[in-house]
């Protein structure tokens, strides 16, 4: 792996590697882009199969966190870390205040979240050694961003629905849902809600077994959701499942889900747009969360974050506006949204400013 050429690629702006040896941390904190802030993004953890697996990983989600921030008018940039384990079984309180220091280390450049893998306990944790987290469970605190990336994934679905089938109503429509974690369980209670039809799968038995229970989802093996009969596919697991194959077997109009890089490569998105499937780009539609975390950076206010989430419903109405004007995929229409907002910073920051920190204050 030619790291420098890989960063080069999308223009990263720093890699950090973090070992501690007493914990057992290894960790990557990747920093995309901070042109409109500070990088926000969660920390996953993930048993990788190789280093080169993590460090493309996070490489990957920190990009994806530079184009939600940014789609979703937030000042912030895009970052992401990964660490190497299993969330199960290799946790242990040292390794996140560790993880801790090393944000800190970072001195604001990077602020930390959840992801798969993490937990608001472990935000706390890492709380205890420094204020670049969001997502703890102090009183001040957005919590735990999974409820509320749900409600934001509803409510994309349904702005996709409209764009789909003409109304955004969700009632009788059939919906595939890949993975029902800490995301989708709560999409589901909003998707039941309005009269959906849920059809289910996890590799986690437990959590098969209670959408089963709580709304009555059918429940099928973990590679056959791609070949089920459904309005809808909602991606809710983990990135890469529209690919050669699942594109031959899907039969929903509509993908819509929670799971960050669902598009393998971005051919696979220029297929979906042939198909005439509508894909609600994946870090527009799963914005919810970061957007709900971001808020306690100004003092959390529930209210003013929920009504924030709710305009990924416009957002997504603007994404397939252009994308018909100018005949594009979905997913190259929020491509440029994002890099238009990133564009006018970096042309606003290349005029002179008497009011920013400069050469001459320094003569005062
Ligand atoms: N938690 C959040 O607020 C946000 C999450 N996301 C993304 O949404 C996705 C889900 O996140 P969470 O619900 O927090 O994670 P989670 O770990 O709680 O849920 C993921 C679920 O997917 C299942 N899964 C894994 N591989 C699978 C496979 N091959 N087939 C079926 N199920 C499989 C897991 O067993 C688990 O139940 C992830 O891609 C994450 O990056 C994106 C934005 C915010
Ligand atoms: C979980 C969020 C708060 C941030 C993030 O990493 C994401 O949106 O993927």
């Amino acid at each position: 792996m030619k790291i420098f050429n890989d960063m080069e690629k999308y223009d990263y702006e720093q890699l950090v590697f973090c070992q501690d040896k007493h914990s057992g941390l290894k960790a990557i904190i990747a920093i995309h882009d901070t042109t409109l802030g500070p990088a926000l993004g969660g920390t996953r953890m993930w048993t990788y199969k190789t280093e080169e697996a993590a460090i493309e990983d996070a490489l990957r989600l920190a990009r994806g966190m530079t184009y939600k921030n940014a789609a979703a008018g937030l000042d912030l940039g895009g970052g992401k870390t990964v660490i190497i384990g299993n969330p199960k079984t290799d946790k242990n309180p040292e390794m996140f205040r560790a993880f801790g220091r090393f944000i800190q280390g970072l001195n604001g450049r990077y602020i930390t979240a959840e992801d798969v893998g993490t937990t608001e306990e472990d935000m706390d944790l890492i709380h205890l050694e420094t204020d670049y987290v969001t997502g703890t469970s102090g009183a001040n605190s957005s919590g735990n961003p999974s409820p509320v990336t749900a409600y934001g994934v509803y409510k994309g679905m349904k702005a996709a629905a409209k764009e789909a089938f003409g109304d955004d109503s969700l009632e009788g429509k059939t919906i595939a849902v890949q993975g029902v974690g800490n995301v989708a369980y709560n999409l589901c209670k909003h998707l039941n809600n309005e009269g959906a039809k849920l059809i289910v799968t996890d590799i986690n038995k437990e959590a098969v077994r209670l959408a089963v229970e709580s709304f009555g989802a059918e429940a099928v093996d973990p590679d056959d959701i791609y070949d089920v009969d459904c309005d809808i596919y909602a991606p809710c697991a983990l990135g890469a499942t529209i690919n050669d194959d699942t594109l031959k077997r899907l039969k929903a109009k509509v993908v819509a889900g929670s799971a960050n890089n669902q598009l393998k490569e971005a051919r696979h998105g220029d297929m979906l747009h042939e198909m005439g499937i509508v894909y609600a780009p994946d870090y527009v539609i799963n914005s919810g969360g970061v957007i709900n975390v971001a808020d306690e950076l100004q003092g959390y206010n529930e209210e003013r974050a929920l009504k924030k989430v709710e305009t990924i419903y416009h957002t997504l109405g603007r994404v397939f506006e252009i994308s018909k004007r100018d005949q594009i995929p979905s997913y190259i229409a929020a491509d440029r949204m994002a890099e238009e907002r990133i564009a006018m910073k970096k042309q606003s920051r290349s005029q002179f400013l008497l009011n920013e920190h400069h050469i001459l204050s320094r003569r005062s």
